[in-house]
């Protein structure tokens, strides 16, 4: 039996510098921070917007911390709930679950032999109660698990955390409503995607839902033409009690998590996956979407405090038949167009706009990280649940002309390195 999962709890990102990544979620995407933890060995902020929370790691270095005898020491100073292991360049690589016992849920994972664990079931207490954690590696690349019971704990977040007051010159949900994590896309090097959902489903009970009217079982959505090799393969996780995420058009449910693997398919040559498995030296979190309940207005909000988002070609915006979509789902193309926005009508349920007003919006950042690796994406549902096979191939080639550039930029600034003058 696969191990029941309640909901996401956090997602956590290990970093070399904790303060800059924290300040970027903070003065740019409008998270706050609301809990912290410092030691000799770890530096661990907490960000919330709605019901996003992530947690930002940095392991201080020897340098830093002012020094430690023991081993027992070394183990307890760690990231906690966290894995302990060093990544060579910043990473997004811990997607926490909570669940209702960790104990028995290790205990049925072990057994069955499909999980290894980074972490045997570990209890943690402070004045507010106690939580139960584990840690378990996921197939794709750096990627773990934390699972966690907290129903014994009263406190703001987790033991060993303290509150850290909110800072209320942020925006409030009004400019900027983005309420929870749509959706987390893993980039895989090739053949991997078939291992990758069996052992959700077998380790947790995901379940495959389709991007496509059209897509195979077994092959996933493949793209592979005009220049794009993609092969995607979604999946989602729905707890017991089929209660799933509110969302605020037409009462419309959600699952509780969704997974994308994105694999890089050889045939159109080198591409953005790539670009992402070799700069963060092998498979992980490639972005997450972040779901807004009015992306324009977000948009608007983030890109005022300096993010920075892919744009596609301006044609995008003035083809005929794209126009109108926009026009008829009520949103202006020029307006879309500041900011880089897609539309795009879900496909696989091929309710078109006029009579079922299905749709999905959504724009892309450019990465956040020195590397060209992970980015973040605004998404608004419009009671389309997959994603349009016309806002990916959109972002797409808006990524690739960026990488190219990037790339290009990078050549000629070796070649000017290696001139003598
Ligand atoms: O469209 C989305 O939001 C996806 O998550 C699908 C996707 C995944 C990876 C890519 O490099 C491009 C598109
Ligand atoms: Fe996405």
């Amino acid at each position: 039996m696969a191990a029941y999962l309640s909901r996401l709890h956090h997602i956590s990102l290990h970093v070399s510098n904790v303060d800059k990544v924290a300040h970027e979620l903070v003065s740019r995407f409008q998270f706050n921070v609301f809990a912290a933890r410092l030691t000799d060995r770890a530096k661990q902020l907490a960000l919330r917007r709605g019901s996003a929370v992530f947690v930002v790691n940095e392991r201080l270095n020897e340098r830093q911390s002012r020094g430690w005898s023991s081993v027992r020491d070394r183990r307890e100073l760690n990231c906690l709930y966290g894995a302990h292991a060093h990544y060579p360049v910043d990473t997004v690589s811990n997607v926490c679950f909570e669940v209702e016992d960790v104990q028995r849920a290790s205990a049925e994972l072990r057994d069955r032999g499909v999980c290894e664990f980074l972490q045997p079931p570990t209890e943690v207490t402070d004045d507010c109660g106690r939580v139960t954690f584990s840690i378990i590696r996921s197939p794709v690349g750096n990627v773990c698990h934390t699972l966690i019971d907290r129903s014994r704990y009263r406190g703001l977040f987790l033991p060993g955390f303290h509150q850290v007051q909110t800072d209320s010159e942020t925006a409030g949900h009004s400019q900027c409503p983005i309420t929870h994590f749509d959706h987390i896309t893993f980039a895989c090097p090739r053949s991997c995607t078939a291992h990758i959902t069996r052992w959700y489903r077998d380790t947790f009970g995901f379940r495959r839902f389709f991007i496509d009217r059209n897509e195979d079982v077994d092959e996933g959505y493949v793209l592979n033409h005009n220049g794009i090799g993609l092969r995607l393969t979604a999946m989602e996780y729905w707890n017991s009690s089929e209660s799933g995420i509110t969302l605020p058009f037409k009462d419309e449910k959600e699952p509780d998590c969704k997974f994308v693997i994105a694999e890089s398919l050889p045939e159109q040559g080198r591409n953005q996956v790539d670009t992402f498995l070799d700069q963060h030296r092998g498979a992980g979190i490639q972005h997450i979407g972040l779901y807004t309940e009015d992306i324009v207005r977000t948009a608007h909000t983030l890109s005022l405090s300096g993010v920075q988002f892919f744009s596609p070609p301006p044609a995008y915006y003035t083809e005929v038949g794209k126009q109108d979509e926009i026009v008829a789902a009520g949103h202006d193309p020029h307006t879309l167009s500041q900011y880089g926005i897609l539309l795009d009508t879900d496909l696989y349920t091929d309710r078109r706009i006029t009579d079922g007003q299905r749709y999905l919006l959504q724009v892309f950042t450019k990465p956040i990280f020195g590397e060209d690796t992970f980015f973040l994406e605004l998404i608004e549902r419009r009671g389309a649940t997959g994603f349009g096979e016309g806002n990916i191939r959109a972002l797409w080639r808006s990524v690739q002309a960026y990488m190219e550039k990037e790339e290009h930029r990078e050549t000629e600034r070796q070649d000017k390195q290696s001139t003598p003058s």
